[in-house]
């Protein structure tokens, strides 16, 4: 058994970084480097880094909440490296150690630390996956919550920041009083027009603290929107346990995902970024059309899978979905609503990966992942749907 260390992956039988981790700097600050972070954004760029590309696109993960401290230690431990297993729906795990990640900051025990992180002018992208409520906006108005106490303390005069909210707007200040031109900001959350809602909140807080400020990130800082898919259910004990058995390595928190992946991002980034294009990002001007796909598509054929599935007495969706009936409830979704692929996708010079011709197929590999182990495993409960 080989503890994931640095000095240790030559001794790993898992594909690991042939790059030299040594050599890549950070270009992006990721606030909530949780499991899907690990499975989608920091897999690509892991990627590149594997062509010799990107390598001053290294990532710096933050953790905010004190529930992060785990992760902080991990990371420490770990020296950010971690492996991560695509399960196939024959039941083979396919596990590559990933190394993007070659920094980690716990914003609770040195918030200045995160600040002059995010005032480096190395830092050219931020990027979010903190939940859906993460962005701290209220349900029904879609309005910023500026009653939360966390919020309300970060405004008080002189306070140290404690939400990203916080942190970020502080990072951009002292970009701005330095004359350091701000870094794009990059939701990865999963929220029709993520980036339309971190400028609205990240916008709103600003305006609380400093309207000058406010007009100065309204005008300059670029909040791309992006669709993100690949299902990255929470990873379990049994994870753990059974990746140290099938590949002899010891990972206290590795990543299982669904072998497909896409990541669909609006190209408007002042300071540049890395040629995700190349590992099959598509970059378009416009993600609205991607994102409605994904909606109708995806996640409607996903509901209708649950909602028959639980008729028919199924509680999982992976079991739902082995049942020709239910299973077969999704095809008329698809080819009543799928669009030809055509000038509705401008820009989609790149393919996701993971995936094969049929959608049919997408359906039983995602539903197929994570028995209902864990709080974030697919049920065919009817109940709660996100895009
Ligand atoms: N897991 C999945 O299958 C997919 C997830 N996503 C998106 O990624 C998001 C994160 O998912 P996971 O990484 O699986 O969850 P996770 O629970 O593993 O990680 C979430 C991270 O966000 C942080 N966070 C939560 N609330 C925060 C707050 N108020 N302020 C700062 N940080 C906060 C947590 O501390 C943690 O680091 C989802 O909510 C969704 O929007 C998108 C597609 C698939
Ligand atoms: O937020 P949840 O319920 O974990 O779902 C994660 C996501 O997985 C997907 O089905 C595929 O990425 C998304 O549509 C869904 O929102």
């Amino acid at each position: 058994m080989t503890t994931l260390a640095p000095d240790l992956l030559t001794r790993l039988d898992v594909p690991t970084p042939a790059y030299d981790r040594t050599a890549v700097s950070t270009g992006i600050v990721h606030f909530g480097v949780g499991g899907f972070h690990r499975a989608h954004q920091a897999m690509y760029l892991d990627r590149l880094m594997g062509e010799g590309k990107a390598l001053d696109w290294g990532i710096c993960g933050v953790g905010v909440l004190p529930s992060d401290a785990r992760m902080a230690g991990v990371m420490a431990a770990q020296d950010g490296l971690y492996t991560l297993v695509l399960k196939h729906p024959d039941g083979t795990w396919e596990p590559r150690v990933i190394g993007s990640i070659v920094e980690y900051l716990y914003a609770p025990d040195d918030p200045e630390a995160v600040v002059e992180k995010l005032a480096d002018p190395a830092t050219r992208i931020v990027s979010l996956t903190v939940t859906e409520g993460g962005y701290n906006f209220n349900q029904v108005t879609g309005e910023f919550d500026a009653s939360n106490p966390d919020v309300v303390a970060d405004l008080a005069p002189g306070a140290t920041p404690r939400t990203v909210f916080g942190l970020v707007v502080e990072g951009l200040a002292r970009r701005r009083a330095r004359g350091v031109a701000p870094f794009t900001v990059m939701s990865c959350d999963n929220i029709q027009g993520n980036g339309q809602m971190a400028r609205r909140t990240f916008g709103a807080f600003a305006r609380l603290r400093d309207p000058g400020l406010a007009d100065w990130i309204d005008a300059n800082v670029s909040f791309p929107s992006c669709m993100v898919d690949r299902i990255t259910p929470v990873t379990t004990d049994d994870d753990r346990r059974e990746i140290a058995e099938r590949f002899g390595v010891e990972d206290a928190w590795p990543v299982v995902c669904e072998p497909f992946t896409q990541w669909v991002l609006e190209d408007r980034f002042p300071l540049g970024r890395p040629p995700y294009g190349d590992v099959g990002v598509q970059l378009v001007d416009d993600v609205e059309p991607y994102e409605l796909m994904k909606l109708r598509l995806l996640n409607a054929s996903h509901q209708a899978l649950c909602y028959l599935g639980y008729l028919a007495g199924y509680r999982l969706a992976h079991d739902a979905a082995q049942d020709p009936c239910s299973r077969g409830s999704c095809s008329p979704t698809w080819s009543g609503r799928a669009p030809r692929r055509s000038s509705r996708f401008p820009g989609s010079t790149s393919t996701p990966t993971g995936t094969s011709s049929s959608r049919a197929s997408r359906t039983r590999r995602s539903a197929t992942r994570s028995p209902g182990s864990a709080p974030r495993a697919r049920t065919a409960s009817p109940s709660g749907s996100s895009p």
